[in-house]
């Protein structure tokens, strides 16, 4: 086991510096030379497969060297003969360069041609307020990244349930839902949305009521979804982009910190810095310098091509760990630099356990960690301490707007994050078939999420790979679980630093900040060191002390929020929930 894991830091190692290459620059050489190397890898791997499945591992007594045997029994995408697995690496690499290469044209000037989802489209939907400038960029954006993909899709679907199959799955769903360790994860996650539902429909409908009154009920219906085009993000899988002229109280200041941020010459490493600085603080580690010498913290200019999408990078090899990320000087990206952060943090306090156990608890805990951080950073407590936000009142109507700025953005995000594997493991299973690709993506982002698209979409359109994950092959549901469980973190990690205390409205869930917390810091240090070498409940409940996944954490800390939301429909009138018959559509 030793030797072997010696063997696969060396093979990771080189695999993962050839997708580095290939993501950070597309060229038809690099593209080559990833197919190349994922060949010659997975050769490899199935030589090591067969060696290792020569012992008797499951009659063994020692549970952890079971459970390293266990994790090395399943081969991945390396048990397809090669044909097939050229065949899925082609797939996906053509839906990445599609999403990454995708442009179109600006809706102002139709000769500007160069816009990328990163940062254009980004901008425009975070700054316009012109329903049709929304709409065209919309449409457009829908067409050049996710119509081209279909057939690629469809490739990657057949490939994919090939592995799936050779590793003993039904197909890629239960491949996927096994990373969670429990047979009953899917009653689990529909459980957790259950408890949340609530509090997302109040959501909607307050958001939906603003958005009417200032798009016109032709635009946006009483009681039907919402047009996906108005909610400040390509995908409306968050909505902190409407805030401003949606909040509960608008003549309280303001607490969106981009303007800040830019006046004070905050530039991406400044960024990243300040973010390696909280980790710091809880006497976690800080960033090796090969972080600094070898990570892409802002899009290069060379007009290359590359994936720009945020991602942090473990290299297997205990020293090597990157960031690439094309930040621009926002509130959202100062978010998503402490969620990239995170994942380098957790491979540094892991980077010492064998290589097969280097991953999250399960993959919810990975996407948790650094959004955990930034639960104390987005505070006005500490927002103030660094100099971002001015002084206020910290009065229950400014207690209110900062909830539901998280709110859109954490409670919104929670039907996105469930549905879109919703979606794919139907898509896996058959249930939905090639013919239905589209039409089910849009059934469920209307019964679940309560959105609509801007204009009636047919099979002729692919709207799922216009989100990367999908075109990329990321698992999803991740982002879900992480949800849940970085407030059930952060109520733990905040009790351990004493600035929270249930019932006191002096010390609120939703205003404590573990900055320099020590007891915090041990006991987060210790959920990441462990990797997946046990499973996530077991280690949830030795240092959390609790077992399982649960939404109640999440409903404390947004309480005054669904109280005063609730309160306010109620007095509106406004219709809670929608109706697909009330939809815009013509
Ligand atoms: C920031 C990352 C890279 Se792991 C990301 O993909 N996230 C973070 C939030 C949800 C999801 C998304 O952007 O869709
Ligand atoms: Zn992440």
């Amino acid at each position: 086991m030793r030797s072997l894991d010696e063997l696969m830091s060396k093979a990771k190692n080189k695999k993962t510096i050839a997708s580095w290459s290939y993501e950070t620059n597309i060229t038809t050489y690099n593209e080559e030379q990833l197919l190349k190397i994922s060949l010659e890898v997975a050769e490899e791997e199935k030589e090591y497969w067969k060696e290792t499945m020569s012992y008797l591992w499951r009659e063994y007594e020692d549970n952890d060297l079971k459970r390293m045997f266990q994790k090395y029994s399943e081969l991945g995408t390396s048990a397809l003969p090669e044909d097939l697995n050229e065949r899925l690496i082609m797939a996906i690499n053509n839906m990445q360069s599609t999403y990454a290469k995708a442009t179109i044209c600006d809706y102002k000037d139709r000769t500007k041609c160069d816009l990328h989802v990163e940062p254009d489209v980004t901008d425009i939907f975070a700054n316009s307020k012109d329903p049709e400038e929304l709409k065209y960029t919309w449409l457009e954006w829908h067409k050049a990244a996710g119509a081209a993909s279909n057939g690629n899709f469809t490739e990657y679907v057949q490939m994919n349930n090939e592995a799936a199959k050779l590793n003993g799955y039904d197909s890629v769903a239960e491949w996927w839902l096994s990373e969670y360790e429990a047979p009953d994860s899917e009653d689990q996650f529909a459980y957790l949305w259950s408890q949340i539902k609530p509090l997302y429909q109040q959501i909607h409908a307050y958001v939906r009521r603003h958005l009417r009154l200032k798009y016109g009920d032709n635009i946006v219906s009483a009681k039907g979804p919402i047009p996906a085009h108005l909610l400040g993000n390509i995908w409306a899988q968050t909505w902190g982009n409407v805030e401003k002229f949606t909040r509960p109280f608008p003549d309280k200041a303001d607490i969106d910190i981009t303007a800040a941020l830019i006046a004070q010459n905050y530039t991406p490493l400044k960024m990243f810095k300040t973010a390696e600085d909280f980790f710091k603080s809880l006497n976690l580690s800080g960033m090796p310098d090969l972080f600094w010498e070898k990570s892409i913290l802002e899009k290069p200019n060379d007009g290359r091509d590359m994936v720009c999408h945020a991602s942090a990078w473990d290299f297997y090899d205990g020293e090597d760990f990157r960031i690439r990320q094309c930040t621009t000087i926002t509130d959202a990206f100062f978010k998503t630099t402490h969620h990239e952060m995170g994942h380098i943090q957790y491979y540094l306090q892991y980077k010492d356990q064998p290589v097969i156990y280097r991953a999250g608890a399960n993959p919810g805990f990975h996407e948790a960690v650094g959004d955990v951080i930034a639960l104390s950073v987005a505070t006005p407590k500490h927002l103030r301490k660094m100099g971002l936000l001015e002084d206020g009142p910290e009065d229950m109507e400014s207690n209110i707007n900062q909830l539901y700025k998280m709110g859109l953005d954490k409670i919104v995000f929670l039907p996105f994050g469930y549905l879109l594997d919703l979606y794919r493991y139907g898509v896996f299973r058959g249930t939905t078939t090639p013919q239905d690709y589209n039409c089910h993506f849009w059934q469920l982002r209307e019964s679940l999420q309560g959105v609509e698209p801007p204009a009636p979409r047919t099979e002729a359109d692919f709207d799922p790979a216009a989100k990367y994950h999908i075109a990329a092959d990321v698992e999803y549901m991740r982002y879900y679980i992480s949800y849940i469980i970085q407030f059930q973190f952060h109520q733990a990690l905040c009790h351990l630093a004493g600035d929270y205390t249930p019932g006191d409205d002096n010390k609120l869930l939703s205003n404590c900040d573990i900055y320099k917390s020590g007891a915090a810091g041990e006991a987060l240090g210790r959920i990441m060191e462990k990797g997946s070498s046990q499973p996530w409940n077991q280690i949830l409940q030795d240092t959390i002390g609790e077992s399982r996944l649960s939404g109640e954490a999440l409903r404390d800390y947004f309480r005054p929020l669904e109280e005063w939301l609730s309160s306010e429909n109620l007095r509106t009138g406004e219709y809670i929930g929608w109706s697909y018959d009330e939809s815009t559509l013509t």
